[in-house]
């Protein structure tokens, strides 16, 4: 007899075909309770595709608004500005998940009940979290979701359901949070051709819809697009809409994918126009059964925790976000001076600091893989001097810290003559009738010429101090987590517990510590972003001795 599991499977598969899905290559099957249920290889494909969805079947904002029962409500709450396309999506979600009689029902059956994203952890978990940036992105973004859902939401999904006579059925705040959870682990933006998204171009499309089977299944929509509903990017013939697609929503993240999604506008690749397609990027036949993963692009723990409720150990895509306080600017000498500096140079408060920059730096790790993102590379520093005065550093080219951060810094930095010195310049740039209007690049190397690097290298080196010591409050240092993580005993619900690392003898055995995953992803998390603290800190540090030796050297 069939399990629970494999008749939802079942029936998922009838409503994939009702709705004109094509599985030519490949099947959904459950991995594990880690990666949850995964694409896999079923049979050898000449041309490579895989898996063939109809783009008509993508939950998409023009498609909650084409929906017959909800899409006149969704529509005017849209036009009235009460929703963006994004919580439309959620809307349609949160309500047929709710409804008895859902036309997507087995579909949505298929999807997590529970999440690993930090909104989903418990207060515990999130304890494990404090100091880095994901925590106090959690507690704001948890905070904003539940006043969002009482003072909106709550009372949308209500009237939608009573548009299915259903007003009796309880709403609560988990539904909306799984709408929510469910939206950004899956949603993609896809490049739909633009004559399938514009009602203009209606002809070419009416040859693309897909005719039913005739199976209840299959979800209806009702007919045109308009163009005022259009929250989305256009390009070309290309017009970029985020949105689900059923089927392809179930390949798990490889950053060496074995395929890769397409949009088939035409059906010149598929034979079926106006569908969304996988195509396996192996150059030989996969295997039967082998995992077909596609990569979500390269992205660090931070982003990876946050949207998809998994982490990378060692991740070579983890970056660092070194922000200068926006409250910390009011309480500094010349401050109105300096914010109007700032705002002429369009100042950046805030910079990314990707692992793999670190490579150009002064003590490389020496263990990135060269040249496979450019997420490394540091904007040239474009300081000059019209003076001639300030040479050009000699580490220059060793610096891995963003020009346009450093120049928020260096303006923050400045001393009282400084300040002086750097207004009769840029005065006498504009001339004595104001001839000529000061650019972002004019006042970045007036305050170069004057300052230097070192005001600004100090700010850095303290900021990054007190970032490290506000991750290491709660939980130690890096080789404490390191030690954590060695001796990790994961819980997975359902399943075995998982031993990440392997311990050489019995009594190493019994040093295990059983944590949840949630508790080990935030520790692989939280460890990398003190390690890259520590290894940024080095750079400054190094790099402000190097200024201040250049600037004790050339200034009289
Ligand atoms: C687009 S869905 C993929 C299908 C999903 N596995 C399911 O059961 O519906 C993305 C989610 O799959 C899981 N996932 C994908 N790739 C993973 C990976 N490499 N490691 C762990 N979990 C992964 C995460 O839970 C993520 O939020």
């Amino acid at each position: 007899m069939a399990t629970p599991e494999e008749a939802k499977l079942e029936t998922f598969f009838q409503w994939l075909q009702a709705n004109g899905v094509e599985l030519r290559g490949c099947k959904i099957k459950y991995c594990d309770s880690r990666k949850g249920f995964g694409i896999f290889s079923d049979k050898d494909v000449s041309d490579g595709v895989l898996l063939v969805v109809p783009l008509d079947l993508a939950i998409t904002p023009m498609r909650v608004m084409q929906d017959p029962l909800l899409g006149p409500a969704c529509r005017s709450m849209f036009e009235e500005g009460h929703v963006d396309d994004r919580l439309l999506m959620m809307l349609l979600l949160t309500v047929e998940r709710l409804r008895k009689n859902s036309l997507w029902k087995p579909y949505l059956d298929m999807l997590p009940t529970t999440f690993h994203n930090p909104l989903w952890f418990s207060d515990d978990e999130l304890q494990a979290l404090r100091g880095t940036t994901l925590y106090r992105a959690t507690e704001l973004q948890k905070k904003s979701l539940v006043s969002l859902y009482e003072t909106k939401v709550k009372d949308l999904v209500k009237k939608l359901l009573t548009l299915d006579g259903a007003s009796e059925i309880e709403v609560r705040y988990e539904d909306f949070l799984w709408a929510n959870s469910v939206f950004w682990s899956r949603a993609l933006n896809i490049p739909m051709p633009r004559s399938y998204v514009f009602p203009e171009m209606q002809e070419a499309r009416e040859s693309c819809i897909p005719e039913g089977d005739g199976k209840g299944s299959q979800v209806k929509q009702s007919e045109n697009l308009t163009k005022e509903m259009m929250c989305t990017t256009t390009q070309g013939d290309t017009v970029w809409v985020e949105g689900l697609v059923p089927g392809i929503d179930f390949c798990n993240h490889d950053l060496k994918p074995i395929a890769t999604w397409e949009v088939d506008g035409t059906g010149s690749t598929t034979g079926a126009p106006c569908c969304m397609y996988l195509q396996s990027a192996s150059p030989s036949p996969l295997q039967i059964d082998q995992e077909i993963s596609i990569s979500y692009g390269n992205k660090g723990n931070e982003e990876l925790l946050y949207l998809y409720g998994f982490v990378i150990d060692d991740n070579t895509d983890d970056y660092l976000m070194v922000h200068y306080p926006a409250e910390a600017l009011n309480t500094i000498s010349f401050s109105e001076s300096k914010s109007q500096l700032l705002e002429v140079q369009k100042a950046e408060m805030r910079c990314l600091l990707p692992k793999a920059l670190l490579e150009q730096g002064f003590f490389p790790l020496g263990t990135q893989n060269k040249g496979e993102n450019n997420n490394g590379k540091v904007d040239q520093v474009a300081n000059y001097s019209w003076s001639g005065q300030r040479k050009t550093p000699s580490y220059v080219n060793k610096l891995v810290f963003p020009e346009k951060f450093m120049t928020t810094l260096r303006t923050i930095a400045m001393q009282e003559d400084e300040l002086y010195k750097v207004s009769s310049m840029l005065e006498e740039l504009v001339g004595p009738e104001g001839e000529r209007e000061l650019s972002d690049t004019d006042v970045q190397a007036a305050i170069w010429e004057v300052c230097g690097d070192s005001g600004a290298f100090q700010i850095l080196v303290d900021l990054l101090r007190v970032k490290l010591m506000d991750l290491e409050e709660g939980s130690g240092t890096e080789e404490s987590d390191l030690d954590l993580l060695k001796k990790a005993l994961i819980i997975d619900s359902h399943e075995n517990n998982k031993h990440p690392s392997k311990m050489e003898n019995e009594s190493e055995e019994q040093e295990r510590i059983v944590m949840s995953r949630n508790k080990w992803s935030s520790i692989v998390y939280r460890r990398g972003q003190k390690q890259l603290t520590r290894l940024f800190l080095k750079e400054a540090e190094h790099a402000l001795q190097l200024s201040q030796n250049e600037q004790d050297f050339t200034v009289p």
